[in-house]
């Protein structure tokens, strides 16, 4: 049985086209119906279907509407049409801080964003150690957030996602932040838990990153799936087109 199953997703967006400048000019153009928006579609009949310990690599040229996909796939964007049916806890590691509040410390937000991923502070006072040396961020653990680089609250997320061990891990790009050692290491740490059974949805624009990872590629154009198949396959075609 598929661990995750990607049933003809469809995903729209309204793009305004006047939009209003207050509220003030949205209530009378409201009045007048003279607010205008058109559909557009990020996503169209997107299915397919991820075995347990597959690593799901997802490619496509900007706007292809992958980011779309792992949202989706999160539970962070409904679908306008078809259904995602996941058999795991999953761990999305998609806007980085999303999950955690600048105000607090490093440490608070362990706390905070462990418990938004559904574990316990037993659990957590358990890994806490762990997590931090993962992390490498020493005393600045006690630090609040909002003094970090983007690097160091890359490496927090990473840390605290990859160390509670998920079913299912949604990796957006993440690999390209924080530095080559600390690249180098989360690499090694997703490659851990790939061994170990943990299902990974990954978008890269590196195509060296996605044949090092992954075993199965989708290949999104214009928000449909162009191919989907064994990864060396799937990067050859996309390499191919490119160049033509
Ligand atoms: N909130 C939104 N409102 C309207 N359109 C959006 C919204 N979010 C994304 N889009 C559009 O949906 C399309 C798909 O976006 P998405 O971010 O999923 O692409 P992507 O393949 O991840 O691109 P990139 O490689 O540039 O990160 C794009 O055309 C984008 O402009």
């Amino acid at each position: 049985m598929p661990i995750v199953s990607v049933k003809n997703i469809s995903l729209k967006f309204k793009m305004e086209q006047n939009r209003a400048n207050s509220l003030k000019e949205f209530c009378v153009r409201w009045l007048k119906r003279d607010l205008k928006s058109e559909d557009f579609w990020a996503l169209t009949d997107v299915s397919f279907d991820v075995e347990k310990g597959d690593v799901i690599g997802i490619i496509g040229h900007n706007g292809a509407g992958k980011s779309t996909l792992l949202k989706v796939i999160s539970g962070i964007m409904k679908p306008t049409k078809g259904t995602i049916e996941a058999y795991g806890n999953i761990v999305p590691m998609l806007e980085l801080g999303s999950g955690f509040d600048m105000e607090l410390s490093g440490r608070e937000n362990i706390y905070l964003n462990g418990a938004i991923l559904g574990y316990s502070e037993e659990f957590l006072n358990e890994k806490y150690d762990e997590i931090v040396t993962f992390s490498e961020l020493g005393n600045f653990i006690e630090a609040p957030l909002r003094t970090y680089s983007s690097g160091m609250l890359a490496r927090l997320a990473f840390s605290v996602a990859c160390i509670v061990e998920p079913e299912i891990l949604i990796v957006d790009e993440i690999l390209s932040v924080g530095d080559a050692d600390f690249q180098e290491k989360s690499r090694a740490r997703m490659m851990d838990l790939m061994t170990g059974g943990t299902t990974v949805f990954f978008v890269s624009h590196s195509l060296k990153q996605i044949r090092e990872m992954c075993n199965k590629v989708v290949w999104l154009e214009h928000g449909k799936i162009q191919a989907i198949g064994k990864t060396e396959e799937i990067c050859n075609m996309y390499e191919g087109a490119k160049h033509e």
